[in-house]
């Protein structure tokens, strides 16, 4: 094992996400650090999965039946090499210290490729608001507010949703930093549009992610009309995945949440993805509802004990996973590819485990890594920040245009990167590269700090 990566487990134990992501990005740059021995004397690699500042704070609020709750909160500030930290907050009962860190690694990375000035951070808390009431939402992102606020600007750390933070959320945590600070700043991206959000951001993830498989397609010479899909998660990324996908004249059979999984063999059209919306956004239901609206689909809970997820065993010819990290093992990877699977394309953050990332490398699909196919969604707040700085608001084709450049230029530096170092057509280690190159070149003009 390399010394760097032993140190790491010896320093930061059970840290499994966090150890995962860094790994994959040493393993791929490695021929940049042999070609660069300067990186190596000036400890790059040391100093960039060592967070500069971690915050864990306690997030105690009160609930509808008048009990005093306490949950954990996190920001992790990574990397600020390219500008303010930028990164999404998680409100999810599996938030722990290796999950942010791990979004915080990545996130430095994707920022990075979005060729946008942001660095890289991300937050959250392991409050779960599935079953809350608006107002006991309210309270706990009012109650973690009132400590994040200390950390955070629009010119030193611009959070953002990620699971179970959306427009409802973000609007609680900026009317507290508001109250708080007595200012009206582009603290928080993801905002609702009257009060400064950008046209574009909610969709920005989702239609990015498949604007980026139509890139990858188009290097065989296809498009996404006519492809079936499989996409996992049934929340903001799934639900625009869908919408761009059915644009671009493809089909989609399946949603998920963490109970169970959809397949609708006809596809979901326009009219069904009105309803999931409607389902996930106002009424907060689950996916298993589908079925009494839509009878001929089939609906299958969640099966621990099968050691796959029978959402990826249906033929097709695209998978968007969307939901959450390794949401697809090595058995997933083997029966997506046995069906005939041959683009993957992630909108969820690292969604497949090291061994299905490699079942996608042998059997030659195109493999479009997290870093890379989402980085629609943080490239909009980038916009979004732009615009709330010069007190504009852009036009939705305008943040369109931009968004698509975005993804064409991730694309193209990905495979230049990839082919520099004789990767071949291999996205995983061409993000990584360039990623990496970026960052590591504006820490070394900024000197060891
Ligand atoms: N919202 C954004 O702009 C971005 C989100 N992402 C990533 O996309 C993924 C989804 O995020 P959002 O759609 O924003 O969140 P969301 O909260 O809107 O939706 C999350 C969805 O995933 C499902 N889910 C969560 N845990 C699951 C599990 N263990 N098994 C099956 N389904 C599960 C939920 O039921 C829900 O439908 C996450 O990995 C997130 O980090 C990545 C880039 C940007
Ligand atoms: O828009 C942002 O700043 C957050 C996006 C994000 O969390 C992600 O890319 O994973």
């Amino acid at each position: 094992m390399d010394p760097i990566i032993q140190q790491l487990h010896a320093k930061d134990q059970d840290q499994h996400e966090f150890h995962q992501a860094v790994e994959e990005v040493l393993e791929s740059v490695k021929p940049v650090l042999d070609r660069n021995l300067w990186y190596r004397q000036q400890g790059v690699w040391e100093r960039l999965i060592e967070p500069e500042r971690v915050i864990m704070f306690r997030v105690p609020w009160v609930d509808d039946e008048g009990n005093v709750r306490v949950n954990r909160g996190f920001r992790v500030e990574m990397n600020s090499a390219l500008g303010p930290y930028k990164g999404g907050l998680r409100f999810h009962p599996s938030v722990n210290l290796s999950i942010i860190k791990f979004l915080a690694f990545e996130q430095t990375f994707k920022n990075s490729l979005t060729t946008l000035p942001m660095g890289g951070g991300k937050g959250g808390s392991d409050f779960n608001p599935k079953g809350c009431s608006d107002f006991e939402v309210m309270r706990f992102c009012h109650s973690f507010m009132l400590e994040l606020y200390r950390h955070i600007g629009p010119n030193t750390d611009v959070p953002a949703g990620d699971i179970g933070v959306g427009a409802r959320e973000i609007g609680y945590l900026f009317g507290m930093y508001k109250k708080i600070k007595n200012e009206f700043t582009g603290v928080l991206t993801g905002k609702s549009l009257g009060w400064g959000g950008s046209l574009i951001r909610p969709e920005a993830t989702g239609y990015g992610n498949v604007y980026f498989a139509s890139e990858m397609l188009t290097t065989r010479d296809q498009t996404i009309e006519g492809k079936s899909c499989l996409v996992s998660g049934s929340g903001n990324v799934a639900q625009f995945t869908i919408e761009k996908i059915l644009d671009l004249g493809g089909k989609v059979h399946t949603i998920s949440d963490s109970d169970g999984y959809i397949y609708d063999e006809e596809g979901i059209d326009c009219d069904k993805l009105g309803w999931i919306k409607q389902l996930k956004n106002i009424r907060r239901g689950r996916v298993a509802e589908y079925v009494e609206t839509y009878p001929q689909a089939v609906y299958t809970p969640i099966d621990p004990t099968l050691g796959y997820n029978p959402l990826w065993d249906h033929s097709a010819d695209c998978a968007f996973p969307s939901a959450t990290q390794n949401e697809i093992n090595e058995q997933d990877a083997k029966n997506l590819v046995k069906n005939g699977v041959f683009l993957i394309s992630e909108g969820a953050n690292m969604p497949s485990s090291p061994e299905a990332v490699a079942v996608f490398h042998d059997a030659n699909c195109l493999y479009g890594p997290s870093k890379a196919a989402n980085a629609g969604g943080v490239a909009v707040s980038g916009l979004e920040m732009s615009q709330n700085t010069i007190r504009m608001s852009w036009p939705r084709e305008e943040v369109d245009t931009r968004l698509k450049q975005i993804m064409h230029s991730i694309h193209s530096t990905c495979v230049d990167a990839a082919s520099e170092y004789n990767y071949g057509q291999n996205y995983v280690a061409g993000a990584n590269i360039a990623g990496f190159v970026k960052v590591v070149n504006a820490m070394l003009d900024q000197g060891v700090v």
